[in-house]
């Protein structure tokens, strides 16, 4: 079965975020995901960490400015020095809380600049990102979000993403398989982790039910068949699971909807 991470930016929103390490301790989780730390200071999140005993597997570097609808930065030309030091933020937070993965979103794709100018910054952005971080043993990721949920963003494919990791070349550069986004944007997800998984260039599973981004047991994917799947092919990262608890905001809302996963995970 695969190793599972419990994301915190979605699960457990009935609790403030720094309660949620505790939640999903408690629940059978061994690691966690997250979208953004810098609201906290790195060493309270690696305290969260160690107390509860879990594991960080990945966080996104900053993304620009989320509130007022910025999808990340890479691929836009005039914000460079921004990433740059967005990006080396992240290396920082990285370190102390010992996760090996940051996910770079891409951007949203403004009007009336070439698009050949975006897939340059985006390159250099990239090549950048994995040498400094390669230098503390970290993976950068980059993942195709489909574009009902977030229209205009840059990448919504697969197979746009792997082309892009294949280009730069650089072997700490992969690509984060939501199989959620993906479902939506292409379908077809098993022949996609049998074409994608063994090339090596996929560094993060995640998961989601699909249309409504429930419970993975809820809604048109066949999740059990694809963790046998994702076991057989040896995929041996963390599985994210990213979803809206569909019981919401109230009381023990997130654990009551881990059904699926107790199952799989309690003998
Ligand atoms: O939305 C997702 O899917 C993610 O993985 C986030 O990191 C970016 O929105
Ligand atoms: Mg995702």
């Amino acid at each position: 079965m695969p190793k599972f991470a419990a994301n915190l930016s979605m699960l457990y929103p009935e609790l403030a975020f720094m309660d949620r390490f505790a939640a999903a301790a408690a629940d059978g989780f061994s690691a966690v995901e997250y979208l953004f730390p810098y609201a906290f200071s790195a060493a309270d999140l690696a305290a969260q960490l160690k107390q509860h005993q879990l594991q960080q597997v990945l966080f996104n570097a900053p993304p620009g400015d989320w509130d007022a609808g910025e999808r990340g930065i890479c691929c836009l030309p005039d914000r460079q020095v921004e990433f740059r030091e967005g990006f080396l933020k992240a290396i920082d937070y990285a370190k102390t809380l010992g996760c090996p993965r940051i996910h770079v979103m891409a951007g949203l794709v403004p009007d009336g600049i070439d698009p050949e100018r975006l897939l340059a910054t985006y390159i250099s952005n990239l090549k950048w990102a994995a040498e400094q971080a390669g230098l503390e043993n970290i993976d950068v990721l980059i993942e195709p979000i489909n574009a009902r949920d977030m229209p205009g963003f840059f990448l919504h494919r697969q197979d746009q993403a792997h082309e892009i990791v294949q280009a730069i070349d650089a072997p700490n550069l992969k690509v984060q398989m939501d199989l959620y986004h993906c479902q939506i944007s292409e379908g077809d997800l098993a022949m996609k982790l049998r074409q994608y998984l063994p090339t090596g260039r996929v560094g993060h599973l995640q998961i989601a039910g699909v249309p409504a981004r429930h419970e993975p047991d809820i809604g048109e994917v066949n999740y059990p068949y694809l963790f046998a799947l994702i076991d057989e092919l040896g995929y041996d990262g963390h599985v994210g699971c990213e979803y809206r608890p569909k019981r919401g905001a109230v009381a023990d809302g997130t654990s009551d909807g881990l059904g699926w996963f107790k199952a799989l995970t309690w003998h």
